[in-house]
C-alpha cells in the first residue's frame, strides 16, 4: 500500500474507548483535510492534504502550525488529525509502508530489522495523549527579545487517540541489555539526509533506559492516530510518543532505534530542547558549551493553562448583567494530574476556582496523558472593576505557573500566568460594553487589533529604530532608479532558482543564493520566496542573530 492509498482511506473503526468518557469525542469531526492548500502548491510537500484554517508559523514551508484557538478547543477533547500541531524542521519524507524499515540495535542480544508488516503484530494499545510543542506560548517571549525560534501562540497543544507497540516490547524482544552491561540510554532517528545540519541530517534524540523500560510512562511506537494511519506530518508510517514529555522527543518518521552507554549524540539532540539560563544568548550558548552541559536538557512538560474564552478581541455588551463563560485549557507533564485552575479578577489579590472538565480515566499505573478543560462563571459587570483576566493552574506535585516571564534563548516552556487584558469598548449605536486583549495571538483579531505584548514590543522597537535605523536613513542620500543598486519589482522577480534567488526584505533587496546549502532552515524555505517580498515570512521566523547575518546578503535597494 503506497502513501497516498494510506491517507485516503476510511477510518478503520473508532480505537478502544478504555480512557474515555464516550459522551465527549465527536467522532464525526475526526475527518482528514481533503485536498491540497494552494499554499502548498510549489513546495516539496506539495503531494500533503492540509486544513485551509491551520495557522502557518514558518511562512508556506517547511510547515509548522497550530490552530486558532476557538476552533482548536471547538473541535471537543479529541482534536481532529488535520488540526493538530505540526512541527517540521523541513520538507516530509516520502516514506512507503511496505519498504519501510526499523533497524534495532546498539546494546541489545539480537538486533532487528523490523518492517511495518511486523511491527503491527505486536500487541498495542490506544491511548489519548496530549501532544504540545516545548514552544508553545514563545510568541509572549519573543515579544519581550526574539529567541533563536519562531513564533508560536497557545494552540500548540492539540489531543488526539496514538495506537502503537510500546517501546519497551520492541526492546525486549531484541534481547536489550542491562545497565549493568552498559545500557542507558535509548536513541531513536528519523530518515537520515532528512535536514540540513549534523553529521548524517536525521532528527534524533534520546530518552533513559529507565524511562523507556518502565511500562507506565506508555512509551508508544505509534502507526495510529485517532483510528487511522498516521498522515506525513505526523510521522506516516510511524513515530515516537512519549505521553508527558515535550513533543519534540517525540520522533517522526521512525528509522532507527539504538540502545547505547551516552544520550544521543545527534545535532537536534542537544541544538534543541534546551532551556538555558536567561543571560545565555545564542553566542554565549556556543561560545562556553551551554548546549551540551546535561542539565539544561527539557523532557516532561510543566504545567500550563491558557484561555481561549474570552477570545482575543472578543466584545461583550455592558447593557445588562449577564453570566459569562471564561473557559481554556490546562495540562501538566510525566503523568502528574491538573489539580486546580484558578481566574483571578483583581491583579492576583483573590483567586476563583474553575471547574475542571476531566476527560480521560488514569492510566492502569494512575499516570494522567491528557489536557483539561475548565470554566468559571463570572458576572459581566465583574468585569467593570478589573483590568486583566489572569489564569493559573497546579498539578498533582504542587507545581503552580509562575507570574511572569523568564526569558531563554530557545524560547521554550513559557508557562506564566496566562493574562487577557480588558478595555472599555463603546460600538457604532453607542453601547458601552468591554473588549478582551490577548497576550499574543498568532491572528489578529477581528478589529484588526493586536495583542498586548505585541503593542508593547512595537513600542519598544518603534523607539529603537528613531534612534538607530532611521537615522541611518536619512543620512544616506536617495539612489535614482537604474542606478546600480536600486532594482524594480520586476528585476528581483527574475531571480528565483537555485543559480541566482534574490528575496526582498524591509524594501531591500537580497541576493540568498550562496548561502542556500549552508541556510539552517533548508535551501527550499529561501527559494520558495525568490524573487519575492518575504519580509513577514521572515521577520516570524528569525532571530535577531540570522536579521544580523542578513546584511552579508544585501546587494541593494527595492526602486520606491
Ligand atoms: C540570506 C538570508 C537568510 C539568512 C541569513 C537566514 C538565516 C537563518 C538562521 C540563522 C536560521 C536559524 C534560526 C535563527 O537563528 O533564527 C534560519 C532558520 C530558518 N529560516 Fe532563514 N535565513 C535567510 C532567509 C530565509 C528566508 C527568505 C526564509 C523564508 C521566508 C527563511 C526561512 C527559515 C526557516 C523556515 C527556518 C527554520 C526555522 C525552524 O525550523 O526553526 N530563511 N535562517
Amino acid at each position: 500500500m503506497g502513501v497516498s492509498a494510506l491517507v485516503a482511506e476510511e477510518v478503520q473503526g473508532a480505537p478502544a474507548q478504555a480512557h474515555l468518557d464516550k459522551t465527549t469525542a465527536d467522532w464525526g469531526l475526526h475527518r482528514l483535510a481533503d485536498g491540497i492548500d494552494q499554499k502548498d502548491a510549489d513546495t516539496p510537500d506539495n503531494w500533503i492534504p492540509r486544513h485551509p484554517k491551520i495557522l502557518r508559523l514558518t511562512g508556506r514551508h517547511p510547515l509548522n502550525c497550530e490552530s486558532p484557538l476557538d476552533l482548536l478547543l471547538g473541535a471537543g477533547f479529541v482534536t481532529p488529525v488535520s488540526l493538530h500541531l505540526v512541527r517540521n524542521h523541513g520538507a516530509v519524507p516520502k516514506l512507503d509502508w511496505k519498504t519501510h524499515r526499523i533497524e534495532v540495535g546498539g546494546l541489545v542480544n539480537n538486533p532487528v530489522s523490523m518492517s511495518m508488516d511486523e511491527l503491527v503484530k505486536f500487541p498495542s494499545i490506544t491511548i489519548p495523549v496530549t501532544v504540545t510543542c516545548a514552544g508553545n506560548r514563545r510568541k509572549e517571549e519573543n515579544m519581550i527579545k526574539k529567541s533563536i525560534g519562531f513564533n508560536w501562540g497557545p494552540g500548540s497543544t492539540s489531543c488526539t487517540y496514538w495506537t502503537g507497540v510500546r517501546l519497551c516490547d520492541i526492546l525486549k524482544h531484541a534481547g536489550v541489555k542491562s545497565p549493568d552491561q552498559g545500557a542507558h540510554f535509548v536513541c531513536y532517528r528519523g530518515p537520515k539526509g532528512e535536514l540540513p545540519k549534523g553529521e548524517d541530517g536525521s532528527y534524533g534524540t534520546s530518552v533513559t533506559l529507565a524511562a523507556a523500560m518502565d511500562p507506565s510512562n506508555d512509551i508508544l511506537l505509534a502507526y495510529k492516530q485517532n483510528g487511522r494511519w498516521l498522515t506525513p506530518d505526523h510521522g506516516f508510517p510511524v513515530r515516537m510518543l512519549i505521553p508527558g514529555y515535550i513533543g519534540g522527543r517525540m520522533v517522526k518518521w521512525l528509522s532507527e532505534i539504538t540502545v547505547t552507554k551516552e544520550e544521543s549524540n545527534n545535532f537536534y539532540h542537544y541544538h534543541d530542547n534546551r532551556v538555558l539560563p536567561p543571560h545565555v544568548d545564542a553566542e554565549l550558548a556556543k561560545e562556553e558549551g551551554w548546549w551540551f552541559k546535561p542539565d539544561y536538557i527539557i523532557n516532561e512538560l510543566n504545567i500550563q493553562s491558557a484561555a481561549a474564552r474570552p477570545a482575543h478581541d472578543e466584545v461583550v455588551s455592558l447593557k445588562h448583567n449577564k453570566p459569562y463563560k471564561i473557559k481554556g485549557y490546562s495540562f501538566t507533564g510525566g503523568g502528574r494530574k491538573v489539580i486546580r485552575v484558578e481566574v483571578s479578577l483583581d491583579d492576583g489579590s483573590s483567586w476563583r476556582q474553575a471547574t475542571i472538565h476531566r476527560f480521560e480515566k488514569p492510566n492502569p499505573y494512575g499516570k494522567y496523558w491528557c489536557w483539561v478543560f475548565w470554566d468559571l462563571t463570572v458576572e459581566t459587570f465583574d468585569f467593570t472593576r478589573c483590568k486583566e483576566i489572569l489564569v493559573r493552574a497546579w498539578d498533582s506535585s504542587q507545581n503552580g505557573q509562575p507570574a511572569v516571564i523568564t526569558w531563554n534563548v530557545m524560547g521554550m516552556m513559557n508557562n506564566c500566568y496566562f493574562r487577557i487584558k480588558i478595555h472599555p469598548h463603546t460600538d457604532a449605536s453607542g453601547n458601552i460594553g468591554f473588549r478582551f486583549q490577548h497576550p499574543a495571538p498568532i491572528e489578529l483579531g477581528k478589529l484588526g487589533n493586536m495583542g498586548w505584548r505585541e503593542e508593547e514590543h512595537l513600542r519598544d522597537e518603534a523607539i529603537k529604530t528613531v534612534t538607530t535605523e532611521v537615522a541611518a536613513v536619512q543620512a544616506a542620500a536617495p539612489k535614482p532608479p537604474g542606478s546600480k543598486n536600486v532594482y524594480t519589482m520586476e528585476e528581483v522577480s527574475k531571480h528565483t532558482t537555485e543559480e541566482s534567488c534574490w528575496f526582498i526584505h524591509n524594501g531591500k533587496v537580497y541576493d540568498g543564493t550562496s548561502f542556500l546549502d549552508d541556510h539552517p532552515g533548508g535551501g527550499d524555505s529561501i527559494l520558495i520566496n525568490g524573487g519575492l517580498d518575504a519580509t513577514e515570512e521572515f521577520d516570524s521566523i528569525h532571530s535577531t542573530k540570522a536579521k544580523e547575518m542578513l546584511k552579508d546578503y544585501y546587494i541593494g535597494d527595492l526602486q520606491g
